[in-house]
């Protein structure tokens, strides 16, 4: 750009030589930039420092943003692809203008700006005047500033373009941005770093809460699950807690959104709702301003949790949870969750699906989950490996006499091989035949039959599996899904509790009880938990169970200190029964590496309850 000829080049020039400069010169967001640099003090000439935070400030930074950069990768990659071209590179920046994460190509790292554009770098404006993430910061706005609009020459030849990320409570949870060496004006990257902004954010929003119940919603309902619908997030007491800027928008018009109740915002009262909700149903409700929007639940603990106590548990041997398929289930655990997402639609794509996990860890429960959510028709039949003896498989599976075999009975429906590792390899060869060409023989009368089948397989010997006979296994392991064993679970608490409350609906365990189960190994996983745990509530009919409840139910010494030395702290030393409570504490963080959020998950504690315990080690 000829910065002598253009409006921009002479206001440059003035602000160069005369430190002011033309108002109306420059765009409105660039002129009141300016302005602030200038009372900033910052000398336009100036050379353009290394600003960067030291290596402890910047892990520290890092720390605290660890969500924000997490979500903010793989949109940074895509933006990247999106982009492609020479030159450019993209920066995640905390509200403070420290650059977080980049991602460049090596054209650009070569010149100045990329050289300094890097983690730990300092770009907000009072530093370095104007810039795009540092007015995007300052104005809480999309920015753009090109080669010579920046405050300081030294940056002239960049051009960059921010877009915020909010934290859905209206404060600002970082900046994407991204700058490349071309003066021409860029909508279209503008447009695509806007949408990579929107959609961290809206996953910030999303993981946030996951405790809480959010709503997706949008005027169009084909809309929903994308970029441009609103998320909203319900507090318990049903008041608007957090909501991302698509969400302000379809709402404009109400005087206060953070704070208010929904039956303020929509006409239809939430209790009016909340079932078809938690089914999963998309709605059209009304605002009260009259806009009709479509509403959907989205699926997380919360929503579970809602869903628990709206629908009651069905008892019935054999009734398999239809609409909501984890109604009956704890499954709180943040990686197994993680893991499980996949499985409903893998189930319903007709994927074979292959668990596997120890004895105990909950693969037959699973398997009834994959087959209600493959909403098929026909029942879940299973085949149990261990059973099955080497010449039975021609009767139990293909019938005799009038008797159908397991596959007809299966037919429609799901065959579940439990253990099929176990299985006679004759059974092996007999059922990968019948599952390539879908149908078989009937052994006596040497009709065919044809049987439609879907295949769940479990296994608790995982290195087993490669044993199969390949034309079985290969039809086997469409979808593979390992289970944790108990002990590696976060989720201990909750599942002893939801255990107790399967006798007594109002049972209770008091911390310490909690943390002398989360301290045992539990070789025999939910088997053995659930066995303990009924055990206990037989002993003690009423009252909270009690960590000495479990004393004699759980082998070896109250608690067992591992490896980490787990001592107790200096407050609990001296009383017997607390010292045993701080070492089940102590054993169960280290057995967590140290991670004190997945501790306190376990033990169904606080985290200030577990810090008070790690505090000073008694001598
Ligand atoms: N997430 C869960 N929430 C509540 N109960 C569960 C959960 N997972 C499993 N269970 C219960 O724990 C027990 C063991 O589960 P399951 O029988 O599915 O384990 P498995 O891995 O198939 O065991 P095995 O290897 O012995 O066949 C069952 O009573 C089951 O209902």
């Amino acid at each position: 750009m000829d910065l002598q000829t253009s409006a921009l080049g002479r206001a440059r020039q003035m602000l160069e030589t005369q430190g002011r400069f033309p108002g109306g010169a420059l765009p409105g967001d660039i002129t009141e930039s300016w302005l602030r640099s200038l009372s900033h003090g910052l000398d336009p000439l100036a050379r353009s420092q290394r600003l960067i935070l030291s290596e402890v400030e910047f892990n520290a930074t890092r720390q605290t943003h660890a969500d924000l950069i997490r979500f903010a990768r793989p949109e940074l990659e895509l933006l990247y692809d999106q982009i492609a071209g020479s030159n450019f590179m993209i920066a995640l920046g905390s509200p403070d203008g420290v650059v977080l994460d980049t991602l460049h190509d090596t054209q650009f790292a070569e010149t100045e700006a990329g050289a300094q554009v890097i983690p730990g770098s300092v770009w907000s404006e009072n530093l370095r005047g104007t810039n795009a993430m540092g007015v995007c910061i300052a104005t809480g706005r999309p920015a753009q500033v090109y080669g010579g609009e920046h405050f300081l020459r030294a940056h002239g030849d960049v051009s960059c373009i921010s877009a915020p990320i909010f934290d859905g409570a209206g404060r600002l949870a970082g900046v994407l941005d991204a700058s490349s060496m071309s003066a021409v004006r860029q909508q279209h990257t503008a447009a695509l770093v806007q949408m990579a902004a929107s959609s961290i954010e809206n996953s910030l929003i999303r993981s946030g809460h996951d405790r809480r119940i959010v709503l997706q919603f949008h005027p169009r309902p084909e809309y929903l699950g994308t970029l441009s619908m609103g998320v909203l997030v319900l507090d318990e007491d049903l008041t608007l807690h957090a909501i991302n800027r698509r969400g302000e928008m379809f709402l404009t018009g109400f005087p206060r959104l953070l704070g208010e109740s929904f039956d303020r915002i929509f006409e239809q009262p939430f209790a009016a709702i909340q079932q078809r909700l938690v089914e999963g149903e998309t709605l059209r409700v009304r605002d009260r301003i009259g806009s009709a929007v479509s509403l959907r639940c989205v699926a997380n603990r919360a929503s579970f949790a809602l869903a628990r106590r709206l629908i009651p548990v069905v008892t019935e041997p054999g009734t398999a949870p239809a609409r909501n398929l984890f109604r009956d289930v704890v499954i709180d655990d943040p990686a197994l969750w993680q893991r499980l997402q996949a499985l409903p639609d893998a189930a319903k794509r007709g994927a074979a699906i292959a668990i596997t996990g120890e004895t105990g860890t909950g693969k037959a429960l699973i398997a009834r989950l994959a087959h209600a959510a493959s909403e098929r028709s026909g029942p879940l039949v299973t085949l149990d490996g261990r059973m099955l003896a080497e010449g039975d498989f021609a009767r139990v599976c293909l019938g005799s006499g009038t008797e159908p075999g397991l596959l007809q009975q299966a037919a429609g429906g799901t065959l579940f091989l439990d253990e099929v590792t176990d299985l006679p390899v004759v059974a092996q060869a007999a059922l990968a035949g019948v599952l390539d060409i879908g149908e078989y023989r009937h052994p006596e009368t040497g009709a065919v039959v044809r049987t439609d089948l879907r295949v769940v397989c479990a296994t608790s010997a995982p290195a087993a599996l490669s044993d199969l006979l390949p034309a079985l296994r290969y039809r086997l392991e469409g979808f593979r899904l390992d289970l944790p064993p108990l002990r590696l679970r976060s989720d201990l608490a909750a599942l002893a509790q939801r255990f107790a409350r399967s006798v007594r609906p109002d049972a209770r365990m008091t911390e310490a009880a909690l943390a002398r189960l989360a301290a045992h190994d539990w070789p025999g996983n939910l088997h053995e938990l659930r066995a303990i745990v009924l055990q206990a509530m037989l002993m003690r009919p009423e009252g909270a169970l009690e960590a000495q409840d479990f004393d004699a139910l759980l082998p070896g010494a109250p608690a067992r200190p591992v490896s980490s030395g787990a001592t107790c702290c200096a407050q609990c030393a001296g009383v017997p029964w607390k010292a045993d409570q701080c070492q089940n504490i102590r054993t169960v963080v280290a057995r967590h590496e140290g991670n004190v959020s997945r501790a306190a998950r376990v033990l169904g504690m606080s985290r200030t309850t577990i810090y008070k315990h790690l505090k000073d080690q008694a001598s």
